[in-house]
């Protein structure tokens, strides 16, 4: 046998002793997990197989303990959990846990370990963003600009809205609604806030009732997680309640919107304006969208900045680590 094949058929027999992790699809810039990281974990990437997904699940069933995935990722179904038979961990690169069979896992004893807090602050950078852009209309001027309007019509000639004074209602006040919050009051905005249960450690008035909350904000920012209980929670009534200037910002989920209510409202003017960096139906986002100059859209981006993509997926590597050598995993969020 040539001299290479045996060098080749070393690394392969080294790569497989490592520790296997399943990955169906390529979480964000998962290029630095694989430079950083392909020395101590085999990634076992089913988009690159020849294979069809169950045909590649069940050629890796007996041996795959470790799987990775991302908000952006299929869903991890009960049918895909069913192929993996020996599965005993998901790390997923999101704060979100949506895209999981929960009920699943912990029929079957799968641990979960999460993104924890790392991208909460940028969430609530963009969120903040996303609010001056439809107040301030930065994003139309930016039109205005590129398409040479300003030199051929003269001054831009619309009217933004200003945020100081602003009565900004933050649906779920967990980690990145605290940090919206404390943004906004920095601009001078009056907080207020919805979520499950009033927290003890914060003054804000809290709302128990989402509909109520709108019907005394001036804008709603949604940083809740999707769940059973939050799915279509901001509704037509909820809507209606927030009123004709009033502004949605979402960077939880698409789904915690009724966005076909939302697509009527912001064309009919029942509400005033949205800035959405998530969508019911990702990458898809409704046509009718495109042209209104109230509404500012981002392809799903809260969470994507180098800095905290390196520190997370220091994050995910250390769940490994510790999940294959035994030791209690530092994000575990869902202990089965
Ligand atoms: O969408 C992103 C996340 O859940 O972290």
């Amino acid at each position: 046998m040539a001299h290479h094949q045996h060098r080749h058929r070393r690394r392969d027999q080294k790569i497989q002793n490592l520790p296997q992790v399943i990955v169906l699809l390529p979480p964000g810039c998962f290029k630095f997990l694989e430079s950083g990281y392909s020395h101590k974990f085999h990634f076992l990437k089913a988009w690159e197989s020849q294979l069809p997904l169950d045909q590649f699940l069940s050629s890796h069933a007996g041996s795959v303990q470790a799987m990775l995935s991302s908000a952006n990722g299929p869903l991890i179904s009960a049918q895909i959990l069913r192929m993996l038979p020996s599965l005993r961990l998901i790390v997923t690169t999101s704060a979100g846990l949506d895209h999981v069979d929960l009920l699943e896992c912990r029929r079957r004893g799968i641990a979960i370990a999460n993104a924890r807090s790392v991208f909460s602050e940028d969430v609530a950078d963009m969120a903040v963003g996303l609010l001056i852009d439809v107040l301030r209309k930065i994003s139309v001027g930016d039109r205005y600009v590129r398409r040479g309007l300003w030199a051929t019509n003269g001054d831009y000639p619309t009217l933004g809205t200003q945020l100081g004074g602003k009565r900004v209602g933050i649906v779920g006040l967990g980690s990145i609604g605290l940090e919206v919050a404390k943004r906004l009051e920095g601009f001078g905005c009056i907080i207020s806030y919805n979520s499950r249960k009033q927290k003890t450690f914060t003054p804000y008035p809290f709302y128990s009732d989402v509909h109520e909350l709108a019907a005394n904000s001036d804008a709603l920012v949604i940083c809740c997680e999707l769940n059973e209980q939050t799915q279509h929670m901001i509704n037509k009534s909820v809507m209606l309640a927030l009123g004709e200037k009033g502004v949605i910002v979402n960077v939880g989920r698409g789904a915690i919107i009724d966005e076909k209510e939302m697509v009527h409202c912001l064309i009919h003017r029942d509400i005033g304006g949205a800035g959405l960096d998530v969508f019911e139906n990702e990458p898809h986002v409704p046509q009718e969208l495109f042209t209104l100059d109230n509404v500012v859209l981002s392809p799903h981006a809260a969470t994507n900045t180098l800095g905290s993509t390196m520190a997370l997926y220091e994050l995910v590597v250390a769940n490994f680590d510790a999940f294959f050598s035994n030791k209690p995993l530092p994000s575990l969020v869902v202990n089965n």
